[in-house]
């Protein structure tokens, strides 16, 4: 499904939220979307899932508006950040209550989802006994059980151990694919990083930057230390790479080729690295 977003404005009373000229989603990608507090992700979430429908603008799914044919919403999958589901029942009655509204509930596929998603033996528990990670399991499960399309997912990750983070991360991975779009809004600009192809920069509610990923991932700054800097720059100078000093250590401009050819000579010259990180592609983007 292809989702086009054109001249969408909301405002709250006098706040102006949401002010966006264009903006294409297509499918089979990832998309992230960055912004800080109040830069308007949730409205624009709650705008593309008709939760908001008081927006003036057009959003277009393939050709269909959904203000005007809401059953287009059945292919589109939200999760947002308040975990909304009735606690004090089970995870199945929510699954059940929830696949309901939107017009269908198959017994086998919850089951089978809820046995991918670890939650199988908790199924018949009040959700109040779920711990955070399995809250979010549950509403992701909720919001993948009718087939989805397009998947939403507001700050999926806040709140989650790293471990549980990971698991979502590979899940999701995997579930982005040829068919399905992922849009997912994150302030861990890693967690986008690893997982979207493009990221849509917002701020106060407009889009200011659209970075392609794709392009700019493998040319990624890294940040070395090693036990004999020295001798390192001395390697560097030798090299095609460009870099800089810091005070502790080195940011280098290197790409997974380059980095291929520097990392035996390292050995060779008995160097051995004492910390490395990737400084965040998303971080170095300017935004005019
Ligand atoms: N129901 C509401 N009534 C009034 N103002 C609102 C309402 N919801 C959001 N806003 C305002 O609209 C703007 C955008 O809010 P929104 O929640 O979409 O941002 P966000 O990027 O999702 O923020 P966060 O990262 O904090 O969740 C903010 O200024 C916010 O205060």
């Amino acid at each position: 499904m292809t989702i086009t977003v054109k001249n969408l404005s909301k405002s709250y009373g006098s706040i102006k939220a949401l002010d966006i000229d264009q903006l294409t989603i297509a499918p089979g990608h990832a998309y992230g979307l960055v912004g800080a507090n109040g830069a308007g992700k949730t409205t624009f979430f709650k705008c593309l899932t008709n939760i908001i429908t008081d927006y003036s603008g057009e959003i277009i799914f393939d050709g269909h508006n959904p203000r005007k044919e809401t059953a287009i919403l059945t292919k589109m999958g939200i999760v947002l950040d308040d975990l909304s589901v009735y606690k004090d029942y089970s995870a199945r009655f929510n699954i059940q209550y929830f696949a309901g509204l939107r017009g269908h509930y198959d017994a086998v596929a919850a089951e089978k989802l809820a046995d991918e998603l670890g939650l199988l033996a908790a199924l018949d528990r009040p959700v109040k006994t779920f711990s955070y990670g399995m809250q979010k399991k549950l509403v992701l499960l909720i919001a993948l059980i009718n087939s989805a399309e397009v998947l939403i997912l507001d700050e999926p990750f806040r709140g989650l151990d790293q471990k549980s983070v990971k698991w979502f991360q590979d899940y999701l991975r995997e579930w982005a694919s040829a068919e399905h779009t992922l849009i997912i809004s994150s302030h861990v600009q890693t967690d986008l990083e690893s997982l979207c192809d493009t990221v849509f920069m917002i701020d106060q509610g407009r889009l200011v930057k659209t970075v392609d990923l794709t392009s700019v991932n493998d040319q990624a700054f890294r940040l070395i230390s090693t036990d004999n800097d020295a001798l390192f720059a001395d390697l560097l100078a030798s090299t095609e790479v460009s870099f800089d000093k810091t005070a502790t250590g080195f940011k280098i401009d290197i790409n997974s080729e380059q980095w291929q050819t520097l990392y035996p000579q390292l050995g060779e010259h008995a160097i051995a690295i004492t910390a490395m990180s990737k400084v965040s592609v998303l971080d170095q983007q300017e935004v005019n």
